[in-house]
């Protein structure tokens, strides 16, 4: 069985406030993007084998894909083997939910594989015990992610929408930005704003009213994001974002014309970077 699982970007994060299990209150927008990995999953005897083209993805349990197959063996009693190969094409500790939509596709792939008839509402309980941004990759498209992002709102579709992801070349920890974050103690992200913008299908003030809220501790230690938003500003993006933790930024195009001149300049300076062209889906 071959299952595409697909990377996330957040049209907007605000963290709320530290809660006393240590995790974090959000408001976010989630957005699936068509950038995806590939997994191919195959029943073997008995335990599981994973295999990856990247070397920074773990290959034991550190590894989200087996933390799932874990997770099924507790909940449903099933112990059965399998084989995971993972085709990753999302960049690594990027900001974009490579691990977790990885978790989300492993989930409702052995739920098919071994029909274990789990509905959305099971695996997105299931998903929440291996990660934060996990049950929004078992559902996708559109969403208002609230609690630690667990709680999840489904929002009108947006699909469609081109825009190019700036990845740096380096990875960023997710844990690590959590720690320092300064918090603000009220709303910075008008969610409002954004979801009426995405009601309307209008990128420009969807953009316009992006805020992320891990940016500034991120740029902090890494400058080359802010030289990244500007890149894209100056070669015709709207205004950009730092999706997730980072580091990737992305900026949407309302011409694939521009997107096309852009994706060409940014190539040309970021070489030790990847720079991706993709859509809303
Ligand atoms: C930054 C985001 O990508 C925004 O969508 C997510 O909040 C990250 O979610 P994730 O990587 O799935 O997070 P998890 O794997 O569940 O947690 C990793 C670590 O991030 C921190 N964490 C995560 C989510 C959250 N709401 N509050 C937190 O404080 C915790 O220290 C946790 O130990
Ligand atoms: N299937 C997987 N694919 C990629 N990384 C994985 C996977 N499973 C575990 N990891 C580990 O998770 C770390 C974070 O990688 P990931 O690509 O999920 O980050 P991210 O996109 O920033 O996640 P998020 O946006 O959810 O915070 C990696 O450094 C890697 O060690």
């Amino acid at each position: 069985m071959k299952i595409e699982s697909y990377g996330k970007i957040n049209l907007g994060l605000d963290v709320l406030y530290k809660r006393e299990d240590n995790y974090h209150e959000l408001s976010t927008i989630m957005q699936q993007i068509d950038l995806s990995d590939i997994l191919t999953i195959k029943d073997i005897k008995e335990g599981i084998k994973l295999e990856s083209n990247h070397r920074d993805v773990p290959l034991d349990s550190r590894n989200l894909v087996y933390k799932s197959w874990e997770k099924i063996k507790e909940k449903t009693g099933i112990n059965r083997g399998v084989h995971i190969n993972i085709n990753k094409r999302i960049p690594v500790a990027a900001g974009l939910a490579g691990g977790s939509t990885n978790a989300a596709a492993t989930l409702k792939g052995l739920n098919e594989l071994w029909d274990l008839k789990l509905n959305e509402e099971e695996l997105r309980n299931i998903a929440v015990e291996i990660g934060a941004d996990v049950p929004f990759c078992t559902m996708g498209g559109t969403a208002l992610a609230e609690g630690i992002g667990e709680k999840l709102t489904k929002l009108k579709s947006f699909k469609n929408h081109q825009l190019l992801l700036i990845n740096p070349g380096m990875g960023i920890s997710t844990v690590e930005v959590y720690k320092k974050l300064r918090l603000k103690g009220k709303r910075t992200l008008d969610t409002n704003k954004i979801i009426s913008s995405i009601e309307n299908n209008d990128i420009k003030t969807l953009s316009d009213n992006m805020i992320n809220v891990m940016e500034e501790v991120v740029l902090e230690n890494n400058p080359i994001i802010e030289e990244i938003k500007n890149d894209l500003i100056k070669y015709g993006s709207l205004k950009p974002l730092m999706s997730g933790s980072g580091p990737t930024v992305f900026g949407f195009f309302d011409d694939l014309d521009k997107l096309h001149y852009c994706k060409d300049k940014l190539e040309e300076k970021y070489t030790k970077g990847i720079v991706v062209e993709g859509k809303t889906i």
